[in-house]
């Protein structure tokens, strides 16, 4: 997941420079980051999550990274010299103008990318599911979310400095996207060897098992259809999407926005905005410690959407009118605290509520939500920024006001979910609120039509 998010962000820093070198407008940019979602969002998720309920961890988790690294492949191509000029190149510029040859093969590449890339986040949480099932899940599971933030903070910091390997005045996007490329082939590798480890690790399990116990039960395709039925699994889709969909696209654009706003080049934006993910990564496992120990896992939901609000206010409306690289450090971090709390409540909670036959397509269908969002928000976002900024080409002079609030409302709408959630969760005890250590050794409760199931 570290070389997977790396990939996703490469271009992040370098958007200025793919207007200028491909001219990728906002619109095409948009465009392109929508991409990765879009075959999820059309169903390859749901599809995803049956494979990995059925065929298991080591084998889903091998289709993803190959998947991935052939998705990378294209996109590299795409961006390439290589690519530039030729007859494909020539055809695919022909038809919706606005869009380049090189951005739409390159938003092809991601789009296959995106299949691998989500497929491998629910084999990931399945697999940290079994691994630590009645352990510290959630201080597991908030350390590989922490190390795949490292991964954005590593590419925010060398994706601009890898543009410039050739020299400062002949910058260019190939070389950070090879060498991200060259990364997920190392990946690949990496979770082949894990598939081994895997192995042994299932026949210890079942050698540890009494010989009399009840086989488990199988996955069934009936239980996708009592997943949709949850009002629960709505409630967590539904603020999974509206707060995922305020940050990862944001991640996209807050380098431009820090550019415009302070008036600074792209190397300082990202050296700024880099601590994002730092400060995520920093605090993830931290707080999954406190949810194994304390729980409290709907309240920090709520305080996390609250955090989310504050910051992107603050880069709406008072950046703009006191443009300091100190007020943008601060929200920064303060996002970052916020963008902590949410990923470890929310994951490790799922198991709690759902059963692990199913964990699976439980999780592959709250991803499948929150593609959605994140597939359409970074095209409205596209929209928004340049219907908000007529006339203005030179890409350094955005006005980011109307942007930051859409980001912000969405916030508001999760802090409404979360609310709904702990007040649920009171009424229901569902144990969101429990120690997640405790919880593990209680009966996992899956509420559909009204009514609650074991
Ligand atoms: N094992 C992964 C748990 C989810 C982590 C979560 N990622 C997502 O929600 C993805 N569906 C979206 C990733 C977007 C970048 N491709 C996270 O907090 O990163």
């Amino acid at each position: 997941m570290f070389f997977a998010y790396m990939f996703v962000d490469v271009m992040s820093p370098l958007q200025s420079l793919i207007e200028t070198q491909r001219g990728w407008s906002p619109d095409a940019f948009g465009y392109y980051a929508g991409a990765e979602y879009i075959l999820n969002v059309f169903g390859f998720l749901i599809l995803a999550g049956i494979i990995l309920d059925k065929m298991g961890v080591r084998f889903t988790g091998t289709l993803s990274a190959s998947i991935m690294v052939v998705g990378a492949c294209i996109k590299l191509y795409a961006i390439s010299d290589w690519f530039q000029g030729t007859a494909l190149d020539h055809w695919l510029s022909s038809w919706w103008v606005s869009m380049p040859g090189s951005a739409k093969l390159a938003a092809f590449g991601f789009l296959i990318f995106g299949c691998g890339c989500e497929m491998a986040g629910i084999t990931v949480s399945k697999a940290i599911a079994k691994w630590f099932n009645g352990k510290e899940m959630a201080f597991a599971m908030g350390a590989e979310m922490a190390i795949a933030r490292i991964g954005v903070f590593a590419i925010f910091s060398i994706s601009p400095r890898l543009a410039d390997w050739m020299g400062k005045d002949d910058p260019t996007v190939v070389v950070p996207v090879a060498f991200c490329t060259a990364l997920l082939c190392i990946g690949l590798i990496c979770f082949i060897i894990f598939t081994f480890i895997d192995r042994a690790f299932d026949k210890q399990l079942d050698a540890a098992k009494l010989p009399d116990a009840p086989a488990e039960e199988e996955f069934k395709l009936s239980d996708v259809k009592n997943i949709f039925s949850s009002k629960l699994f709505w409630i967590v889709a539904m603020l999974c999407v509206l707060y995922y969909s305020a940050i990862f696209p944001f991640q996209r654009y807050a380098a431009n926005m820090l550019q415009c706003n302070l008036g600074i080049d792209a190397t300082t934006a990202s050296d700024i905005f880099r601590w994002f993910p730092i400060g995520a990564a920093a605090l993830t496992p931290l707080l999954g410690i406190y949810l194994d120990v304390k729980g409290k896992g709907a309240t920090m939901l709520i305080v996390s959407a609250v955090l989310m609000i504050m910051c992107h206010c603050t880069f709406a409306l008072l950046l703009p009118a006191f443009p300091s690289k100190a007020l943008a450090f601060s929200a920064i971090i303060v996002l970052g605290i916020s963008f902590s709390l949410v990923p470890a409540a929310l994951w490790p909670s799922v198991p709690k509520i759902m059963d692990e036959r199913f964990l699976g397509s439980a999780y592959s269908l709250i991803f499948w939500v929150q593609n959605i969002g994140l597939c359409l928000f970074p095209i409205l976002i596209g929209k928004v920024l340049t219907a908000s900024n007529p006339g203005v080409d030179n890409p350094m002079e955005y006005n980011y006001t109307n942007p930051m609030l859409l980001f912000a409302s969405l916030g508001v709408l999760a802090l409404f979910f979360g609310i709904w959630l702990k007040v649920l969760d009171s009424k229901k005890h569902y144990g969101l609120e429990k120690p997640n250590i405790v919880s593990n050794t209680e009966e996992k409760v899956f509420e559909s039509e009204g009514e609650t199931f074991e």
